[in-house]
Order: structure tokens, then C-alpha cells, then sequence
């Protein structure tokens, strides 16, 4: 009989994320580290260096790191899983590489890779492999023997991940006064992203019209709208848009940007609005900044009552969705029939990344998925 608990063949999960500066002398150094030869424009950089320095200098992504941690450590506890959970950022301390190491060192041979970003596309999903191709690279350099690194599918469709989300927006709805709260629509948020970028996410066959990027988040919202419907008896209109828009304003990004959808929902008689930030996974700056504050602030000069819904961060839910990808895996990779679960009308996302999912626009090594040069 396989064994439930049974991780074979990893022997550690790495929960892998973007980092964030912890004072104010860290945030030029942690946007050198996250632009480098990323052309994005120096006023941009002074703008969101600013947003950091209103927040003391500290983004709050790092103690939500150590918080999700501390509730994956817990879920594995409770459920007699035995499997190390380690740390490591791509753009600030604890350095990936630094973290790879470690693992190394402690014995560590075949790693699973928990990313905190939960939809497919170059952003979101390649560069975090191209950072663990780099840090490989840096290791085997050192005459390291590299460890095995596999990544986790994409959970944006796990009902761990989908529930705590539909439950924050009925929060925020019951906290809106009552006369506006039947008649208010939803602003589920994500990241804008170049519509190139868009169009190539996910695997090459589904490229295109905004490719799996923006396909996975319309069911992610459409699961939220539905479940808000279920549970209240009201049908209220949504919309997927989009904030945090960088790079030059000649190249078209994802639209429309979320101050803009105020507007235009305030001038189309809206009496309130929920944003709710699908796109991301705990309330780090771009939550605390692009929403709280700046589309607040919209809102407030045009008299639109907002509330913003909570992200899942460390809750108990995403926690346990977290091991039962992680089991999910392992039986994957040891042969096994699994039936993965996965709300909405896409399936479970592939366990690897194909050859051309979410292209970079100059090709640079990835490490786990089809084309990664590491076993
Ligand atoms: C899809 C996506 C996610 C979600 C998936 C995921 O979570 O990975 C995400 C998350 C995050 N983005 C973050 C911060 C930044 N992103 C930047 C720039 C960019 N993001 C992009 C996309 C995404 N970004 C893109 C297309 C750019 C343009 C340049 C480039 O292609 O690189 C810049 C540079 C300045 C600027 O342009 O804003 C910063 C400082 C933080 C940390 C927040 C904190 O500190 O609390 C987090 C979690
Ligand atoms: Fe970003």
C-alpha cells in the first residue's frame, strides 16, 4: 500500500520568492538587484523606491515569508510530514544561491520549489526558473554536486488558494455599508504585464489573446464571483484588471490599470467597489502601495467606497494546499495515478514547464522545466 505521507523522491521543499528590503538603506540596492538589465525606466525606480521609504523603507514580503513558513513547518507537523522547508529570495536576503548552498551542505539531493506567485508567465514563473538555473550555475562553479530541482505546479485553481480569497471578498463586501454593499462590483487585481508577455504565457499551444496569464486569473475570479453569488444570492458584476504597471509608455501593458476602472466605474453610477488582489499572494508592497494607498486615495477624491479583500498569506488553507501539492508531486514523480485537485474550467496546470512556456525576449538558461541544461 503507497504510503499517504510518502515525499519520495525529495528530501526538501524550498519556498522561493522575490524578497524585499528590510530598511532604508536596503531599497536602492534591492531595486539594482531587481532591475539589472531589466530597462525600466529611472523615473519609474525613483517613484517606487519612494513607495518603500513612505513604508519606512521595510516591504512587508519578508515577514510574510517567515509567517507562511512558520504555517507550512506547522501543517507538516500536524500531519507527520517529514520534510525540511527551507527559504530563499530571488532579489534580497536570503539570497536563493545562499539558500541553495545551505541545502546542499545539510545533504539535501532533490528539491521541490515552491514559488509565491501563482499563474503562469514570464514574471511570474520563468524568471523564478531562470534564477534557480543561475544559482545552480554559481554552485557548480564552486564544484558543488547540484542537487535535483523540480518546481510546483501552478496552485492559482487549488482550492486552498481560491477559497481564502472568496471568503476575504465576502469580508470586505459585509464591511462596506450596507446601502452600497448588493450594488458593488468586484476589481479582481493583478499585475499588469506587457502584452507580449501576456500573450506568450503558458505552454506554446494556448499562446495568444493574453495566453494562460490571463485566461487563469478570468477563472480564478469567475470562481470567486460565483462562490460570492452562492453564498449571498447577489450576482455582482466584476471585472479583471490590472496595477503596478512599469516599463516605457510606449510598449502596451495590461489594461484597464485599477485607478482608471474606478473612475470609469464611478462615472457609470458603481456605488462601491471590492478590489480584490487575485494576482498575488500575501500583502507586500504592491498590495500596500498600489492599492491601499494610491487607489484609495481614487477612490476617496471620488467619493467611491472601496474595500480591499485579503490575499491568502500564511492561512491554514494554502498551508495544507501547499502539502497536498507537494504529496501530489511525489507521487508524480514516482509513477503513481493521482487525481490533482483543481477548481474551475482549466485542470491542474502541467507538473513541468514545456519547452517555450512563458518565453524570455532574450533566451537565457531555466532550470526546472523541459529545456532546463540540469538534470
Ligand atoms: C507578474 C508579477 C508579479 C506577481 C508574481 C510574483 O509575485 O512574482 C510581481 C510581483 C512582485 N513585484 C515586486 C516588486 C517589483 N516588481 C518590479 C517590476 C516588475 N514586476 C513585473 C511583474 C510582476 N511582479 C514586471 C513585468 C515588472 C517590470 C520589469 C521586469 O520585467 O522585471 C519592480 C521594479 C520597479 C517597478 O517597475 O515597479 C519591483 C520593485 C514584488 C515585491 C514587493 C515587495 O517588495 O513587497 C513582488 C512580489
Ligand atoms: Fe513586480
Amino acid at each position: 500500500m503507497p504510503d499517504a505521507l510518502d515525499v519520495t523522491p525529495y528530501d526538501a521543499l524550498l519556498l522561493l520568492s522575490f524578497g524585499g528590503p528590510e530598511g532604508p538603506d536596503d531599497v536602492v540596492p534591492f531595486l539594482e538587484n531587481v532591475t539589472r538589465g531589466r530597462g525600466i525606466p529611472t523615473e519609474r525606480l525613483k517613484e517606487v523606491g519612494q513607495h518603500y521609504f513612505l513604508f519606512g523603507g521595510v516591504s512587508p514580503i519578508n515577514d510574510q515569508n517567515r509567517a507562511l513558513l512558520d504555517a507550512l513547518r506547522k501543517d507538516f507537523a500536524d500531519h507527520g510530514l517529514d520534510l525540511p522547508v527551507y527559504w530563499g529570495n530571488r532579489n534580497w536576503a536570503p539570497y536563493l544561491a545562499d539558500t541553495l548552498r545551505e541545502m546542499v551542505a545539510d545533504g539535501r539531493r532533490s528539491i521541490l520549489v515552491l514559488a509565491t506567485s501563482a499563474y503562469a508567465s514570464y514574471s511570474g514563473c520563468r524568471q523564478y526558473r531562470e534564477n534557480l538555473a543561475d544559482s545552480l550555475a554559481a554552485l557548480e562553479a564552486e564544484g558543488l554536486e547540484l542537487p535535483k530541482i523540480d518546481k510546483l505546479r501552478h496552485y492559482f485553481n487549488h482550492p486552498g488558494f481560491v477559497e481564502p480569497m472568496a471568503e476575504g471578498v465576502l469580508r470586505a463586501l459585509a464591511d462596506l455599508p450596507e446601502d452600497v454593499r448588493d450594488g458593488a462590483h468586484l476589481a479582481f487585481s493583478t499585475h499588469s504585464i506587457p502584452n507580449a508577455s501576456a500573450d506568450t504565457s503558458g505552454p506554446a499551444e494556448g499562446h495568444g489573446d493574453g495566453g494562460a496569464y490571463v485566461e487563469q486569473h478570468l477563472d480564478v475570479a469567475r470562481l470567486i464571483a460565483d462562490t460570492v453569488r452562492e453564498r449571498t444570492g447577489v450576482d455582482h458584476p466584476w471585472q479583471l484588471v490590472y496595477q503596478s504597471r512599469s516599463g516605457a509608455p510606449h510598449i502596451p501593458w495590461l489594461e484597464p490599470d485599477i485607478c482608471d476602472h474606478l473612475e470609469e466605474r464611478h462615472a457609470a453610477g458603481a456605488p462601491a467597489v471590492v478590489m480584490a488582489p487575485i494576482g498575488f499572494v500575501s500583502d507586500h508592497m504592491e498590495v500596500l502601495y498600489d492599492l491601499d494607498t494610491e487607489a484609495v486615495a481614487k477612490a476617496d477624491e471620488l467619493g467611491l467606497p472601496v474595500r480591499r479583500s485579503a490575499t491568502v498569506g500564511a492561512d491554514p488553507r494554502f498551508a495544507a494546499a501547499i502539502r497536498d501539492l507537494v504529496l501530489e508531486r511525489a507521487a508524480v514523480e514516482r509513477g503513481q495515478q493521482v487525481t490533482p485537485c483543481a477548481l474551475g474550467t482549466l485542470g491542474a496546470s502541467h507538473h513541468l514547464c514545456p519547452v517555450g512556456c512563458c518565453p524570455a525576449r532574450a533566451p537565457r538558461p531555466a532550470a526546472a522545466g523541459a529545456d532546463s541544461p540540469y538534470a
